[in-house]
């Protein structure tokens, strides 16, 4: 049996030049329900479990990616552990039971101290919004109002994708089941990073080396080390080419800076398999509601830095009419037409192929607001 188990795992085992690694720390609350999240990632995914009676590492495989997880303990004396994970993790897994209004205001300070530790700063964060099967679950619009996350992703420049999910619903879902979804984004996520430190660390007239890789590949790095050299993805070059032109023309003041593409910085997914099937996002009066399967994202007021072609969700996908289903990654639509809110609301502009994000004011001073659906 065991000789069974392990060929299967060699056989769906990416192969070498393919294969890609990354480690990912799963923590949040006591109860919150890391553990059974690990064990639905655990039966939706070819998995490998350590040996050790009790090991809080798991191997997954998801695609090209080889995903050390490691699921911490949530109570006060595990939490006194999180820290020696930091420095390796290079992206992060929080978690909240959505049902559990009375603990939010401790979630919170607990992410705040998270998101603001200089090991973790940057780095992106899947936030799973658990237990949405309860009846009393809160919706993700509301827990990021709980957690201030607009503030935190701002301050700390980290890219956040709120994932609402049970962990004990539709797990027959394997590949469009919201964890998956969500652990593709935060896989792509960290990609992007590396590639961001390579690209920022390029002169202006960059030259890319070819690559058949596909989407946020290229050689990745090995999984604690920045020196690897990344290989743009075509993809990627061709966003980068359109935006020196699209910078050429602002130069030459066919644009106002305002009509740059913003850093997508906060993502937000609609929940899909759970009533109510609407996200509400409150500010000041202003209701909208984007009918189910829409995603929103919350992009930091800062263009794109010089270079900078984002990656794994927002602006990137923008380009992209609909959602990829080739390369198994998601990627929300750029054009929002009105019909997709109840409410008086302007619909994005789009030009040439790039996003003009609607800004809305009256949601928040500094953020914007991208809402793009998943096709
Ligand atoms: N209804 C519901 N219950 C859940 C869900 N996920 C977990 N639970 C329950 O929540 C309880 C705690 O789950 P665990 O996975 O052990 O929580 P944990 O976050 O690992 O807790 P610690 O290891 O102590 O930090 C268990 O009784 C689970 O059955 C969910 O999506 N819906
Ligand atoms: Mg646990």
């Amino acid at each position: 049996m065991f000789r069974l188990l392990t060929s299967c795992w060699s056989r769906l085992k990416p192969t070498e030049e393919k294969r890609r690694n990354a480690t990912v720390i799963i923590i949040g609350l006591e109860n919150s329900g890391k553990t059974v999240l690990v064990e639905a990632f655990q039966r939706l995914l070819p998995s490998r479990i350590n040996n050790d009676v009790k090991s809080e590492l798991t191997t997954l495989l998801l695609d090209e990616y080889e995903v050390a997880m490691y699921d911490l303990n949530g109570d006060l004396k595990g939490q006194e552990k999180w820290p020696n994970y930091y420095a390796q993790a290079q992206g992060l897994v929080f978690v909240v039971d959505s049902s559990d209004v009375e603990r939010m205001q401790e979630a919170k300070n607990i992410l705040t101290r998270l998101m603001s530790d200089k090991r973790v700063a940057g780095k992106p964060i899947l936030l799973l919004a658990n237990k949405q099967d309860k009846k009393d679950a809160l919706l993700p619009c509301d827990i990021i109002e709980y957690l201030l996350l607009e503030r935190l992703v701002n301050e700390n420049k980290s890219k956040c994708r709120v994932e609402p999910c049970s962990a004990i619903k539709n797990l027959q879902r394997r590949n469009h089941h919201p964890i998956i979804e969500g652990l593709r984004w935060l896989l792509a996520a960290i990609g992007d990073k590396y590639e961001e430190l390579y690209i920022s660390q390029q002169p202006p007239t960059l030259s890319f080396p070819t690559s058949k890789s596909t989407r946020g590949s290229g050689e990745r790095c090995s999984s604690d080390s920045f020196s690897t050299r990344i290989v743009m993805s075509k993809e990627k070059r061709q966003n980068f080419e359109k935006r020196q032109h699209f910078e050429k023309r602002q130069h030459f003041g066919q644009r106002s800076m305002e009509a740059r593409p913003l850093k997508p910085i906060l993502q937000v997914n609609a929940p899909t398999d759970f009533s109510p099937h609407v996200l509400a996002v409150q500010k000041d009066g202003l209701r909208l509601r984007p009918k189910k399967n829409i995603s929103v994202t919350f992009a930091l007021d800062e263009p794109m830095e010089e270079g900078e072609c984002s990656g794994g969700n927002g602006a990137q996908n923008i380009t992209e009419p609909h959602y990829n289903r080739s390369n198994n990654l998601q990627t929300p639509a750029p054009y929002v037409g009105d019909d997709l809110f109840e409410g008086n609301i302007e619909p994005v502009t789009k030009e040439k192929g790039f996003p003009f994000p609607h800004n809305f004011n009256n949601i928040t001073p500094e953020a914007e607001i991208l809402f793009s659906h998943h096709g």
